[in-house]
């Protein structure tokens, strides 16, 4: 009997009644008069039946133990009758804690142990895939790709995590409590959302709060160095993870003394005032404006600013197919209260057609020229945008708009924004980037080339054969794969670099060259920083031409272009005098009395000319005078103090 008991255990995985009544089915089956085929069929049809029972009796009391709470919320503890037993927690992708759980899953030694999981080399976070830092895989990957991306070290790390698989209950085991934890997908209005459900026996919730309490440090820990951005999703109304960026050192961002000091405060009082904001009745925001040229460090200094101040970027751009007042609203009211948002290139918003009404789509004071008003219009009803001024000031400042977020907009083109945009209130603190000075020649040259021996490089360094580096463009560099141990550089000496430094600025000519393009040339000379000051003069040259080349080349286009419009208008016009004159024949040959309204201005106030003609108004002087009046007035913040700032020249008040 004991024997036939061990032999049923592994198929029954019970114990107790359900076996000790198979082992009795089988002792009477066994005395009747069957044959052994017979007693074969039986002995496994019971057991199987059995089995069957008994799982079904097990999920049949976990279903009815757990009732589902509401969906999207998290950390739900649901309960019934049997629930003082059990505990479930719902997470859902929409919210943070479903991050946290799922980047602390990886890192669970149970899935060593585990028979189905999914394996990946990122984490999934509510909004996407986010970089893994974490999984007890991990390996260093063998560079074989020629293209691939360098590090300092020349290889780079991949690790691989491991996490629960879709529709299976999986279970761990977690400070004396077994937790059964399932992943599935649902589909909300824009697209499939995941949801992590943990149950567990205990008493009260206290093990899912450590659990969670756990999680979060260990995700905020890992996501230390990183900041997160998140764009806006025009076709679904939401916010979509795009990534992790390294956080930028504020130190690699050049700009006149001062000015990142006095911007990183001004953030970072804002950010503990909360209290005072409230006392005051005043609405908890900020708003940055950043205008000036291309490539002078407007974005890198947002993203600097958001890693030193731990928070996260959510970017939009205006001018995106599909944007409506609605769309903005909804995404401005779904920032989380701490973060940075972007509003990014606002002038190329305007441009593709907002207007203060809210049924208009044309550009509010911009228009130059009756031709680009009816472009403007057009590319904005291609684009499905229809997003008007109003929409959008009222989705900065609105009751729905978040509380306690930074605003940062950034823009090439001052002078086209709508005073209303830019008032304090909206717009706090401006500040004016330019081309780079001689001053910030000198510190980027600084930071290109540092005068500590320890730093680490990839081997194109001055040591390597030359012919190593194949191309350069951007941050990127193909290396032949042959060369990618790491060499220590061994760098210049402080006072050598100064000296280089010094007569690199000195060749630069102020408020010429943008920061970017500086940056350009020394990229390609990274590892040369001798012959980096003594070419210098000759990539100037180089510039220059090439400047003097694009501009031809772009005057001799718009004059083609306009040209060719001329061309047009005048054939139109003989065209409208050809059938105005076939009209006013017939109506001779009829010996009807033309009245005067069939004159040559209405018949081409009819044709739309007079339209065109009230579109061509003076709007570009008033313009200007606009912009002029942004560069001279001083903006009052919020608070009634005056903020201005310009980066180039003067350094900031120490009062801003
Ligand atoms: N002041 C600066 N200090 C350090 N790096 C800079 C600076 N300005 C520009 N750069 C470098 O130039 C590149 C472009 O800079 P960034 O995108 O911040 O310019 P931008 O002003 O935002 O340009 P755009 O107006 O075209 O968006 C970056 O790689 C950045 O590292």
């Amino acid at each position: 009997m004991d024997a036939l008991k061990s032999l049923l255990s592994p198929l029954t995985s019970s114990t107790g009644p359900i076996q000790d009544t198979l082992v009795m089915l089988i002792a009477i089956f066994y005395f009747l008069d069957l044959t052994l085929y017979q007693k074969l069929v039986v002995i496994g049809g019971t057991v199987e039946t059995a089995r069957r029972a008994s799982v079904s009796a097990w999920n049949g009391f976990i279903d009815c133990a757990f009732i589902p709470a509401i969906p999207g919320g998290w950390g739900t503890y649901s309960s019934s009758v049997p629930t003082a037993f059990f505990l479930t927690a719902h997470f859902s992708q929409e919210d943070y804690p479903y991050d946290w759980i799922m980047h602390w899953l990886s890192k669970q030694p149970a899935w060593g142990r585990s028979r189905e999981f999914d394996i990946t080399t990122r984490t999934i976070n509510r909004h996407g895939m986010s970089q893994s830092t974490s999984g007890d895989l991990e390996e260093e990957e063998d560079a074989s790709d020629e293209t691939e991306e360098l590090t300092w070290g020349g290889r780079r790390k991949r690790k691989v995590a491991i996490i629960p698989s879709v529709d299976t209950t999986h279970t761990i085991y977690y400070r004396g409590h077994w937790l059964r934890i399932t992943r599935s997908k649902r589909f909300a209005d824009y697209g499939s959302c995941s949801e992590l459900k943990i149950s567990v026996v205990a008493r009260n919730n206290d093990i899912l709060k450590k659990l969670v309490l756990e999680a979060k440090r260990e995700y905020e820990k890992d996501a230390e160095h990183r900041v997160h951005i998140f764009m806006a999703d025009t076709a679904y109304g939401c916010w979509r993870w795009n990534g992790a960026r390294q956080k930028r050192p504020m130190s690699s961002i050049v700009l006149e003394p001062g000015v990142k000091d006095m911007i990183l405060e001004d953030c970072k009082d804002f950010l503990r005032s909360e209290d005072w904001y409230a006392e005051r009745g005043i609405p908890f925001r900020r708003g940055y404006l950043l205008h000036g040229v291309p490539g002078s460090g407007k974005t890198s200094l947002i993203h600097s600013l958001a890693g030193e101040l731990g928070l996260d970027i959510y970017v939009v751009s205006l001018s995106s197919k599909g944007m409506s007042d609605n769309t903005l609203a909804n995404l401005m009211g779904n920032v989380p209260s701490r973060c940075i948002l972007l509003l990014e290139d606002l002038d190329a918003a305007f441009t593709r057609g907002i207007s203060r009404d809210e049924k208009s789509t044309g550009a509010p004071t911009r228009a130059s020229s009756s031709t680009s008003t009816a472009k403007s219009k057009e590319e904005s009803e291609d684009n499905g945008s229809t997003l008007s001024l109003s929409g959008l000031l009222n989705s900065l400042d609105g009751v729905a708009a978040a509380e306690g977020r930074l605003l940062f907009a950034t823009t090439n083109h001052i002078e086209r924004l709508d005073p209303a945009l830019s008032r304090p209130g909206r717009m706090d603190v401006w500040i004016n980037f330019k081309n780079a000075t001689k001053w910030q020649a000198e510190g980027i040259f600084k930071c290109f080339f540092p005068s500590k021996p320890s730093q680490s490089a990839p081997a194109s360094s001055q040591s390597s054969t030359p012919g190593d580096v194949k191309d350069v463009s951007g941050d990127k560099i193909a290396v032949s794969k042959r060369k990618r141990s790491t060499l220590v550089v061994h760098t210049l000496s402080e006072e050598e670099i100064g000296v280089l430094a010094k007569r690199f600025a000195d060749s630069i000519p102020e408020d010429e060259f943008s920061v970017a393009s500086l940056q350009g040339y020394l990229l390609r000379n990274k590892t040369r920083p001798r012959e980096c000051v003594e070419e210098v003069h000759a990539w100037i040259q180089q510039e220059r031409e090439t400047r003097a080349k694009l501009k031809k080349e772009k005057e001799e286009r718009e004059a083609k272009e306009r040209k060719e419009a001329e061309e047009q208008a005048k054939k139109e016009a003989e065209k409208d005098s050809k059938a105005e004159e076939t009209t006013s024949a017939d109506n001779k040959g009829k010996e009807i009395i033309a009245p005067e309204s069939t004159s040559a201005s209405s018949a081409a106030s009819e044709c739309g000319t007079s339209d065109v003609d009230l579109e061509v108004t003076p709007a570009s002087e008033d313009e200007t005078a606009q912009g002029d009046n942004h560069e001279s007035e001083k903006a009052t913040d919020a608070n009634g103090s005056e903020k201005w700032v310009s980066v180039k020249g003067q350094p900031p008040d120490s009062s801003v």
